[in-house]
């Protein structure tokens, strides 16, 4: 069942027209012209309880923009947006008790108190039960490995500290869904690890529907198994990762390494194109016009390896070009 409705949803902004020339800044003050630009321009999608959805698209896409709308931050131009049966911007405090939110450079804990006091008071404001409190509180230290830290101020944490308590405070009164905007940026592999683990865990074990947007495909190759792409406030895909990048990447790479003193004579099929490394031989070429065993086969019958690998396209090459076709890279 859906849990997220998101209909022929448009966002406008409207901003002063910049005026060029000598006292253009000035003239730009004054002036009542504006240019509207639409950041989301009729996206429609259903995101179902226990999803762990990636929002993703270039800088600029309008990704922020939906997140800001489903959390009732900002209210529609248009359309229909529903987060959990209720409309975010209508009822904005009923809809903060359905979701948690973590924005990678924004924090929302309190900057003089440690941790450990922070989530005292979350749960004073949630009145949540002290069991349940005690439970998730032990869960999340141990998932996220705030022990070290659970007793500094705030503001003296690192951001891969900072952004783990956030996770800590925006779950603990249990909501249903939680929204991530960047929540890996500027953080170091550990760091990422961690929270990977954490959000991994929490979709798998609490049944919690993550909607994350990143730029880092690491997060969603590990996390993910929908994602949504939009470009220009469209979108532009909506599918599993695989068949991303299978619609996307017609070829695939066979790699073979020749054993000593074999030398490389080529395997003459139309359509592979081979490139000769010192250590392997790629081959590059469209499965749908070649089969792999075929390929095999045919790199066998005249010479000697000592292995041979199939690689699959990366999705970080994948979404690059998928941006670059749309002159966005
Ligand atoms: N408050 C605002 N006023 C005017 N224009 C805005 C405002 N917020 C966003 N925009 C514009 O709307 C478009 C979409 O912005 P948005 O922040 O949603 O993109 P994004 O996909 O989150 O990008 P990024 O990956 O860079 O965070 C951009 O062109 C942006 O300049």
């Amino acid at each position: 069942m859906g849990i997220i409705h998101v209909s022929e949803l448009v966002k406008d902004f409207r901003r002063p027209k910049r005026i060029k020339g000598a006292l253009g800044g000035l003239r730009t003050l004054v002036t009542r012209e504006s240019v509207i630009k639409r950041a989301v321009d009729g996206i429609d999608f259903t995101v179902d309880e226990g999803e762990f959805l990636g929002y993703l698209g270039p800088n600029g896409a309008g990704k922020s923009t939906t997140i800001k709308m489903m959390t009732g931050i900002l209210q529609p131009t248009s359309g229909k947006i529903e987060v959990a049966g209720i409309v975010p911007w209508r009822e904005r405090q009923r809809n903060a008790l359905n979701i948690g939110v973590v924005f990678g450079q924004k924090s929302q804990l309190w900057w003089d108190l440690p941790l450990r006091e922070s989530l005292q008071i979350i749960g004073k404001l949630y009145a949540i039960d002290p069991a349940r409190h005690r439970a998730n509180v032990d869960w999340f230290v141990e998932l996220l490995d705030l022990d070290p830290f659970f007793d500094t101020p705030v503001r003296q944490l690192s951001l891969g500290q900072r952004v783990r308590g956030d996770l800590a405070a925006a779950m603990l009164p249990e909501p249903r869904i939680l929204f991530l905007d960047e929540p890996t940026i500027g953080l170091d592999v550990v760091a990422k690890e961690r929270i990977r683990g954490f959000l991994s865990a929490l979709n798998r074990e609490a049944g919690t529907t993550v909607v994350l947007t990143t730029h880092d495909l690491d997060d969603v190759e590990r996390l993910c198994r929908r994602i949504i792409l939009i470009d220009g406030g469209k979108v532009t895909y909506d599918g599993d990762v695989e068949s991303l990048k299978s619609r996307f990447v017609q070829q695939r790479r066979l790699v073979v390494k020749l054993a000593a003193g074999v030398e490389w004579r080529g395997v003459g099929i139309p359509g592979v194109a081979e490139s000769i490394g010192d250590e392997a031989v790629e081959l590059a070429f469209d499965p749908a016009e070649i089969q792999v065993s075929e390929l095999i086969t045919a790199v066998l019958a005249d010479h000697q390896l000592t292995d041979v690998a199939i690689v699959e396209p990366e999705l970080e090459n994948v979404v690059h070009r998928i941006y670059a076709s749309a002159g966005m890279a």
